[in-house]
């Protein structure tokens, strides 16, 4: 079995596993082996995360799409969409009741929005922390929001603050078919 992400194919045997590299085998016990697929497992951890149209008026795509890129993060879906008022609407469900939600929902629906889906290990609590606490104002400097927003209501980004949110906003924003699995030649330097 080849494993992109490991770099190296996977032989089992009744006793042992053998790990083929390209000049030598080494044999690895099955718990060794375990580990292993625990931790490419690991590194599929997805986040929806979207450039807001303020962002996208200010030229900050390159940039913003960059501060995930150098961190290490993979992409795997993005697309340039103008939202109609029922996905922003749904996208942001959980604030129906919140005085400035029919604000944010004109604000998101004015497009365009750049939608991503980003994968790598702790990617959904890394996001957030690249971009910062919500209110600019209360964001660190070197965040993004600390770095490009000074209004709550042009905050700049998004991204899912919860496993479980960042698979229902996937769904919502992206087909299957729009997601592209890939193995990026650097894994193995950006992962131990
Ligand atoms: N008090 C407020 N007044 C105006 N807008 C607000 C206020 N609180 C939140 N918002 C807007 O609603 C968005 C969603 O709020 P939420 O509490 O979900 O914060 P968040 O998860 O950090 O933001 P986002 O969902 O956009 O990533 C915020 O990004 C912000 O633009």
């Amino acid at each position: 079995m080849f494993v992109p992400s490991l770099g190296f194919s996977l032989r089992e045997n009744s006793v042992t596993s053998t790990v083929c590299c390209k000049r030598n085998q080494i044999s690895v016990q099955p718990s060794q082996l375990r580990l292993g697929k625990f931790l490419v497992m690991n590194r599929r951890e997805r986040t929806f995360t979207a450039i807001k149209p303020d962002a996208v008026h200010r030229g900050l795509v390159g940039e913003i799409i960059s501060i995930f890129e150098r961190k290490g993060y993979k992409l795997v879906g993005l697309k340039l969409v103008l939202p109609d008022r029922k996905l922003a609407e749904n996208h942001y469900s959980e604030l129906r009741d919140k005085p400035f939600f029919p604000d944010l929902v004109d604000f998101i629906s004015s497009g365009p929005v750049v939608a991503m889906c980003w994968e790598g290990k702790d990617v959904v609590r890394t996001a957030r922390k690249l971009l910062g606490a919500t209110n600019p104002l209360e964001s660190e400097p070197g965040t993004i929001r600390g770095r490009y927003g000074i209004d709550i209501g042009r905050n700049v980004v998004h991204s899912s603050d919860a496993v479980t949110t960042a698979e229902r906003e996937i769904q919502l924003w992206f087909t299957e078919h729009e997601l592209v699995d890939w193995d990026p030649a650097v894994a193995r330097w950006v992962y131990e």
